[in-house]
């Protein structure tokens, strides 16, 4: 049956990486007899030149109606200055809440021929594979945002951060049934010692860890697990934490694998409704240079399709190839060691499409 894909290509680097992951996409239905319907949508700073909202009405209703959701990124130095909720990045988190997403999977995996591409010491990359687990719908992002005075007139901001115990239970809970499928260790990852959250979520992950005996757990605090990331990234297996905190760490994960260019998402909640996209953002300054890498998005598509469409050989096709691709040396300029040549967008992606038609 034809899967119906509501393409929402973005800002800045967004239209050039949703390019080669749908041309990839286009591949595996030629390849396979799989059938994707592409309806394109905008969304981000694009959506608010267009329709004067970032989240337009239709664009919301396709993702509804649709089998699965591929983003590639908003935002951009021209909307910089609106107000928050008018803001490219507003339609990303109406999307994520509408869609019912409180879960962002975001696997970090270090692969064999990259490891000399981290700016880290290869002994510290090498093996890597992590899984952050970030809470989607909850926390300060999704708080009240307000400026106000005090009472002598001095400026003042606030930003809320608040929790429900069901809704720290749900990611949490998720996080250990990853965790039984990998190598059963949990790092929860908080700040616990000063916030009352970070206190709730840890009594959630001491009453949900009694239904999963065989998983280790181990709790960090958020300062900590930065440090623990870059010194001995080898002792995680999955890493749960908040939405902020997933948020930062995620990024600094990316750094382990060689560039934010190759991190993947995966975000789903308790309905059929799932979005994927790169954990990178518009990147403006590299915008219409057609140099981004686009592996994040195209490794995004391949887990809509093991996860949404359960279409897993051509999800592991697409990761074969692109595992090729790399093992031939072939590089965009931010994986890229000094003196490699590097690819363009376009031509990263159709060296991948190239490597899926030689399977
Ligand atoms: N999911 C989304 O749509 C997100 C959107 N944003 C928005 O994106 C805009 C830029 O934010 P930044 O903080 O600069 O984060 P960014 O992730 O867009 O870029 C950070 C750095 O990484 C580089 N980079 C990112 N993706 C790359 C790729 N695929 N290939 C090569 N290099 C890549 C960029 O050139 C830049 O130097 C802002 O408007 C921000 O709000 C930021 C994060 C997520
Ligand atoms: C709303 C987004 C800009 C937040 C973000 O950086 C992300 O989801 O990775
Ligand atoms: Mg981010």
């Amino acid at each position: 049956m034809t899967k119906k894909i509501a393409v929402l290509p973005g800002d800045g680097i967004g239209p050039d990486i949703i390019a080669e992951a749908v041309k990839v996409l286009k591949k595996v239905e030629q390849k396979f007899g799989t059938s994707y319907q592409f309806d394109e949508y905008p969304v981000g700073g694009c959506a608010i030149d267009q329709t004067g909202e970032p989240l337009p009405a239709d664009t919301l209703n396709a993702c509804l109606a649709s089998d699965a959701v591929l983003l590639g990124a908003v935002g951009g130095f021209k909307w910089d200055n609106l107000p928050g909720n008018k803001r490219p990045e507003a339609a990303l988190l109406g999307l994520r809440k509408e869609l019912g997403l409180y879960a962002n999977l975001r696997p970090a995996i270090v692969y064999p021929s990259l490891v000399g591409a981290s700016t880290l010491k290869e002994e510290v990359v090498s093996g890597v594979d992590l899984l952050v687990v970030r809470e989607l719908t909850g926390g300060i992002y999704f708080g009240e945002h307000k400026r106000t005075t005090t009472e002598d007139g001095t400026e003042k901001a606030i930003d809320v951060l608040e929790y429900t115990r069901p809704e720290i239970e749900r990611i949490v809970r998720l996080a250990f049934e990853l965790a039984m499928k990998r190598r059963k260790k949990v790092t929860s990852v908080d700040k616990a010692n000063i916030i009352e959250t970070s206190r709730l979520w840890r009594e959630v992950v001491a009453e949900v860890r009694k239904d999963f005996p065989e998983v280790e757990v181990d709790q960090q605090y958020v300062d900590n697990c930065a440090m623990q990331l870059v010194r001995n990234p080898k002792q995680f297996d999955v890493i749960v934490t908040e939405n902020m905190f997933g948020d930062i760490l995620s990024d600094e994960a990316a750094m382990l694998t060689g560039s934010i260019g190759m991190l993947a998402s995966a975000s789903i909640g308790a309905g059929n409704n799932a979005m994927y996209e790169p954990i990178h953002g518009s990147a403006p300054d590299i915008a219409g240079m057609n140099i981004a890498n686009p592996i994040a998005t195209i490794l995004s598509a391949a887990m809509m399709l093991r996860f949404s469409f359960n279409q897993v050989k051509e999800a592991d096709a697409i990761e074969t190839a692109v595992a090729a691709v790399l093992e031939k040396g072939l590089r965009t300029g931010d994986l890229a060691v000094k003196g490699q040549p590097t690819l363009s967008t376009t031509e990263m992606g159709a060296a991948i499409i190239e490597e899926l038609d030689r399977m």
